[in-house]
């Protein structure tokens, strides 16, 4: 086998040895076209709606360093519902912070719909929060006023907003329209102690959306409430994202809303770590309908993969590992230094073969 100190994407010919000989030094030429490809090539997130781009973010208290977010990388497209999971202290509060314009990241960039959130001014970022994002909090004390009704809650962002002034009537009237869509209409003459929880989260929503933001942020809007409520809060999500388009992220350690969504991102030590996509599959010949969940390892920009755990732990592996490149996969294999390396992959007795990261058929869990 190849040992290698790069990744593998600088690696040999596919199935061959890494050439011992030094490459040739490249021509001017050579050099100017790279660079010129290197500058007109697309930026980083160019196409998606929030772009968060090695994100990092600390917090020092009483002389103590927290690296709460370490150069987190996610991409979110326009028109989708996705959820965040991760562990207590993972850093996901840390991301909706800064997303909802009320955190500043130490380094890295971060836009969402076009703005810079690293460069805004306080009017800018006053602009931003009350018309391009929308939040929904955990507590459902912390979403509402108290002295407000259902209506007047959420008729209340459009009345801050500058600008293009709506008429008293046409924000009662939408401020209607969201209520009915989130199906709390009853509920429009109500205070919120008047309302249960899952009816406030729900008005939550319209307050949220009134002023029809790009994005909708919900930092575990399911938190305080029961299962049953649970499931209709997150339906009511995602008639916004069907009905409306609008792009949401939720956090969530609610599994139940996890699986609901199309992918689900996990941060884990303040970056994303793996990611799980869904789709619907029909089969052709009976016409039944299926879910197929994939789970991905993240890829980050400098070509940097983190293995989970429990791979990295069936295998021993630890410090270093020995990576081989394929045709259509790389084999990643426990260091073995002072044992002869990995025998061809048909002679290897079953529990030494590789882990193997291939591009096609990655497992499917139903
Ligand atoms: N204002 C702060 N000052 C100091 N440390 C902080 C601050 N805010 C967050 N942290 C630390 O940053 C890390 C990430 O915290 P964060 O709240 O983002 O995690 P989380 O994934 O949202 O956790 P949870 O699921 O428990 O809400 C933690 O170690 C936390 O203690």
């Amino acid at each position: 086998m190849t040992e290698t100190g790069t990744g593998a994407a600088a690696g040999p010919t596919p199935g061959t040895p890494r050439a011992s000989a030094a490459p040739s030094a490249p021509s001017l030429s050579e050099l100017e076209a790279r660079a010129t490809a290197h500058r007109d090539r697309p930026a980083y997130g160019h196409d998606a709606l929030i772009t968060c781009d090695r994100l990092v973010r600390v917090f020092a208290a009483d002389g103590i360093e927290v690296q709460a977010l370490q150069g987190l990388d996610l991409l979110v497209r326009e028109g989708e519902l996705m959820a965040l999971v991760g562990a207590s202290g993972s850093g996901k509060s840390t991301l909706m912070n800064i997303l909802a314009g009320l955190d500043e990241p130490t380094a890295g960039a971060a836009h969402v719909a076009g703005r810079n959130l690293l460069a805004m001014t306080a009017k800018e970022r006053l602009s931003y929060r009350r018309d391009v994002v929308g939040f929904v909090w955990q507590q459902t004390a912390r979403n509402l006023l108290p002295y407000l009704t259902a209506a007047q809650n959420v008729a209340l962002p459009m009345q801050l907003h500058g600008g293009r002034a709506k008429k008293r009537k046409e924000k009662a009237e939408r401020a209607l329209a969201l209520l009915e869509l989130l199906e709390v209409a009853d509920c429009r003459d109500r205070r919120p102690h008047q309302m249960s929880g899952g009816q406030q989260q729900r008005v939550a929503i319209g307050v949220a959306l009134a002023n029809d933001p790009a994005v909708l942020l919900a930092d575990e809007p399911t938190g305080e409430l029961d299962s049953h409520t649970g499931e209709q809060i997150f339906a009511a999500f995602r008639t916004a994202n069907e009905q409306l388009g609008t792009t949401i992220v939720i956090v969530t350690h609610d599994q139940a809303v996890a699986s609901e969504v199309r992918r689900t991102v996990a941060i884990r030590d303040g970056r994303t770590s793996t990611e799980v996509l869904r789709r619907t599959e029909v089969d052709a010949s009976t016409g039944e309908e299926s879910l197929i969940s994939r789970e991905y390892a993240m890829l980050d920009r400098a070509g940097r993969l983190q293995l989970p755990a429990e791979y990295t732990a069936a295998l021993e592996m630890r410090d270093r590992v020995a990576l081989e490149l394929e045709q259509d996969h790389i084999g990643v294999w426990p260091d073995n230094t002072g044992s002869p390396g990995p025998r061809p992959t048909d002679q290897r007795p079953t529990d030494q073969r590789p882990m193997d990261a291939r591009p096609t058929e990655p497992p499917t869990r139903a």
